[in-house]
């Protein structure tokens, strides 16, 4: 996606039930690690069932250009890596479009290497906050030479000539954050610690273990995880089956709940527990979830997930799982918009930092499409109608978001008028299937002209 696209508008509208049986994308994250540190190893990568989405497709960008061979063969992607340690130059800056994870991961990776890496992204990532991880690799020797005011993109990174392993506890919840400093660590001689009071996804530590790092994890009696990396170790390639994006899979398994007659099967669907917050939520909210064919694939728990339409009940979301369904919250608040009585979503700060501020983006355009909800500093609460009798008829603005985008759309299928966002363009960037998959469903969502 140019950063210039035009707006696309699209609608979803009141659909019957729906039916079928849909396979999930790989997940973004394991997708983005996946051509990192394929690229970063020595040896050949093999990935099947990786995220073809545009953020994922620009962090292999970024590693051709830092020296890595990567192409597509039939439906694998081969990479042939750099070797340790021997990341090239890049002769321009690299653009991580709309990216976090990308933009984020591959900060750490590069800024130990003694070079001049710059960033750049779209509008909104430009405007997201970068001191988070500028701040441990400051303390690592990495000179910031250039920023934006607020240590924001666009941005360039100077490596120092010697690194200095540091111990880093993590200050807020972010598996972003804590994989930058451990990127890092992999490139500076000695042990690199990250502390992490709160548990995040854990695909860098899991994947860097898979890949030959020297790494251990070890929690204590208080539950901090402590991650220690000897750093100027080997990766050796690997191969790497992709497992579906649970963050994808609230789509369509919100959508089945709420449209009345639903009956959906959604087919491999990572259930990595750092992951499955969302789950957890909706079946207690009275979710009709059956999990079906448990298999083990890749070290990783996946699973098909049956989905009927249900009757939902609000519920007070547990703050201390905020980290494993965050990016899940915009779609679990349409959710509760048609559960009976109130779902308050507490701990939310994180969500302000997002594509857009999620939590704003999200009180903005319940109100708009008739939804009584409540923003709070970082909390929502949604006073959902069964029947999503009044609801719909609104705009909403997506703000370059393609989680935004994505549920209310979904939104569009059960509410009683059609909900419009004003650009679907940004969905590629995570699930460029998800139209063709959704309309496969039987859902009525369709691109304005
Ligand atoms: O590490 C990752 O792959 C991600 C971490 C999360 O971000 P934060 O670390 O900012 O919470 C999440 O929102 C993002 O979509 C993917
Ligand atoms: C927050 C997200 O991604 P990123 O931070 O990688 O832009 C997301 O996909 O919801």
């Amino acid at each position: 996606m140019s950063h210039e696209a035009v707006p696309q508008p699209a609608i979803g509208r009141k659909s019957q039930g729906l039916s079928g049986t849909v396979a999930m994308p790989g997940d973004k994250s394991i997708s983005h690690r996946a051509f990192m540190f394929g690229g970063l190893a020595s040896g050949e990568t093999r990935i099947t069932g990786l995220l073809e989405g545009e953020d994922v497709l620009r962090t292999g960008e970024a590693m051709k250009v830092m020296g890595a061979y990567i192409e597509k063969h039939g439906d694998e992607w081969i990479i042939q890596g750099t070797g340790n340690g021997c990341l090239l130059e890049p002769v321009a800056a690299l653009d991580f479009g709309n990216a976090g994870t990308g933009s984020r991961l591959t900060m750490g990776l590069v800024g130990t290497y003694d070079m001049e890496t710059t960033f750049i992204g779209d509008p909104s990532l430009s405007s997201r906050p970068m001191a988070r991880v500028l701040d441990p690799l400051r303390e690592m020797g990495v000179q910031v030479l250039k920023a934006s005011p607020g240590d924001r993109m666009p941005l360039t990174l100077r490596g120092p000539k010697h690194a200095a392993p540091i111990s880093y506890r993590v200050p807020m919840a972010s598996a972003q954050v804590k994989s930058a400093v451990l990127l890092a660590g992999l490139n500076t001689p000695g042990i690199t610690t990250v502390i992490e009071p709160v548990m995040t996804r854990d695909h860098t530590e899991k994947m860097l273990q898979g890949f030959g790092a020297d790494l251990e994890v070890e929690t204590d009696k208080e539950g901090v995880r402590h991650i220690r990396i000897e750093g100027q170790g080997k990766l050796v390639g690997q191969v790497i089956a992709v497992p579906g994006d649970p963050s994808s899979a609230a789509f369509p398994l919100v959508a089945a709940l709420i449209v009345p007659g639903s009956d959906i099967t959604i087919e491999n669907v990572l259930m990595n527990p750092t992951r499955t917050g969302l789950i957890s939520t909706l079946l207690e909210m009275g979710a009709s979830i059956e999990l079906v064919n448990r298999r083990s694939a890749g070290g990783e728990d996946v699973a098909d997930l049956r989905v009927r339409s249900s009757e939902l009940k609000g519920m007070t979301v547990p703050a201390e799982r905020a980290p494993s369904m965050i990016d899940e919250y915009p779609v679990l608040a349409v959710a509760a918009a048609f559960a009976q009585g109130e779902t308050r979503m507490p701990g939310l700060e994180e969500l302000r930092v997002k594509e857009s501020d999620r939590l704003a983006a999200v009180a903005e355009g319940l109100k708009s499409n008739g939804v009584d909800c409540d923003e709070g500093e970082a909390s929502l609460a949604v006073r959902g109608r069964p029947g999503g009798k009044g609801l719909g008829g609104g705009t909403v603005k997506t703000h370059l978001d393609h989680r935004i985008a994505m549920s209310f759309l979904v939104m569009g299928l059960a509410a009683e008028k059609p909900v419009t966002v004003d650009d679907a363009n940004m969905i590629a960037t995570s699930f460029p299937e998800f139209m063709g998959l959704m309309a496969g469903l039987g859902a009525k969502i369709e691109t304005a002209v």
